[in-house]
């Protein structure tokens, strides 16, 4: 190939025409302070940080985004092949490092590094394994990016979520965990099914553990503005509190059929975070069940916990809990998914 006169190249392989590609306009205004750069960092490439990653691409929500494994072929080719859909996708710049300096400066970190269940296996099983790897992960994590929002969706993601509070430092309203956004849009996905209508249109919450305490919020799910319970009540439809509960207990068991059928869980994870990125880094001030510190918030007093309430997230973390009309059994069983959790954070010495 002919060089042309105003490129040059640079050793074998290298290329440098960009300095002279463009003609630069001299006067031109600089970037808007108003615009801002927005940093995404994603900790732990496997098949969840990827799927995260895969959603925060399409959805063009970061101008920069970082990735960090202990893998080094996992994560240089994940990087390459992400690169390499650069052609189709809104521009963003994607680097990667085992180190943890290309993190530096983050508005957002993502941490889903970590073991994940075998069939059968409880999340909560795994906290002795992750919480070692946090306790090198997460001080890295705040030493680059003291005034990022730090968002767990590593399991058990409540327990983890408050060792990362612990170990980095930050405030508490910038520690959130994935928590119980995926569960609920699991309960919605099959109350719509059940209903024949559009998942959008349920408003249902679970709540509590990520796991098997969670609590599921019947009393308030409403379906296109109509509250379910007193829809059924007004209509004389009888309907069993054990049936409700089975509903739940498909939600809980749903997980577990994907893992022993897939050998893991990842699209739903990654939808789910995506849309908790978006809604802190755009500051849109949605209301999403995750875990935060819930010490004080519906009767929970018996120490520092978190797990998932009805939260509204905004670009500075969290910005308040929504008070939900709870019946006496739905407190209660909150209370007892505080104390579950609580129950294996006493384990832990942090
Ligand atoms: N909160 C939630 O709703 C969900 C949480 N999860 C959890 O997410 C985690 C990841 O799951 P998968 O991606 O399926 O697992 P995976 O095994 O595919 O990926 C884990 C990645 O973490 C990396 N890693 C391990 N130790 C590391 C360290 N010290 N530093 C940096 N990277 C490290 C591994 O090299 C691997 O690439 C698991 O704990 C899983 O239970 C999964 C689905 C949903
Ligand atoms: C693995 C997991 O936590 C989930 O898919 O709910």
């Amino acid at each position: 190939m002919q060089k042309s006169a105003s490129s040059s190249y640079l050793g074998p392989g290298g290329l440098d025409i960009a300095q002279d590609f463009f003609t630069p306009i001299q006067k031109a205004a600089p970037p808007s302070p108003t615009k801002r750069h927005t940093k995404i960092s994603v900790i732990g490439v496997g098949n969840v940080g990827m799927a995260i990653t895969q959603t925060i691409l399409t959805q063009d929500l970061a101008d920069e985004l970082a990735l960090v494994d202990m893998n080094a072929d996992k994560l240089r080719g994940e990087m390459l092949d992400l690169q390499h859909a650069t052609a189709f996708l809104p521009r963003t710049k994607i680097l990667a490092s085992m180190d943890y300096s290309v993190t530096v400066g983050s508005d957002l970190c993502i941490v889903t590094a970590g073991a994940r269940q075998i069939e059968g296996e409880s999340r909560l099983n795994l906290i002795q394994r992750n919480l070692t790897l946090f306790s090198n992960i997460i001080p890295e994590i705040a030493r680059y990016s003291p005034d990022s929002i730090l968002l767990i969706v590593s399991n058990p993601v409540d327990v983890l979520t408050y060792a990362a509070w612990k170990l980095s430092g930050l405030p508490s309203n910038r520690v959130i965990g994935s928590g119980t956004n995926l569960d609920s849009s699991r309960f919605r996905f099959l109350l719509a099914d059940h209903l024949d209508i559009n998942a959008q249109d349920v408003q249902a919450y679970i709540v509590g553990e990520h796991g098997d305490s969670s609590v599921a919020l019947w009393s308030s799910i409403s379906v296109g503005g109509v509250p379910i319970l007193s829809y059924l009540e007004r209509q004389q439809i009888p309907y069993e509190e054990e049936n409700l509960e089975n509903i739940r207990k498909e939600v809980v068991q749903s997980a577990y059929e994907v893992i022993s059928l897939k050998g893991y869980t990842s699209w739903a994870i990654g939808y789910s975070v995506a849309s908790l990125a978006r809604t802190i880094l755009r500051d849109q001030r949605k209301i999403h069940p995750v875990s935060v510190l819930a010490k004080g918030f519906y009767g929970i007093h018996s120490g520092d916990v978190f797990l998932s309430l009805p939260t509204q997230l905004g670009r500075s973390g969290v910005l308040g809990v929504t008070n939900v009309q709870l019946t006496d059994m739905e407190a209660q069983r909150l209370r007892d998914s505080a104390e579950t959790l609580l129950e294996v954070q006493s384990q832990l010495g942090i």
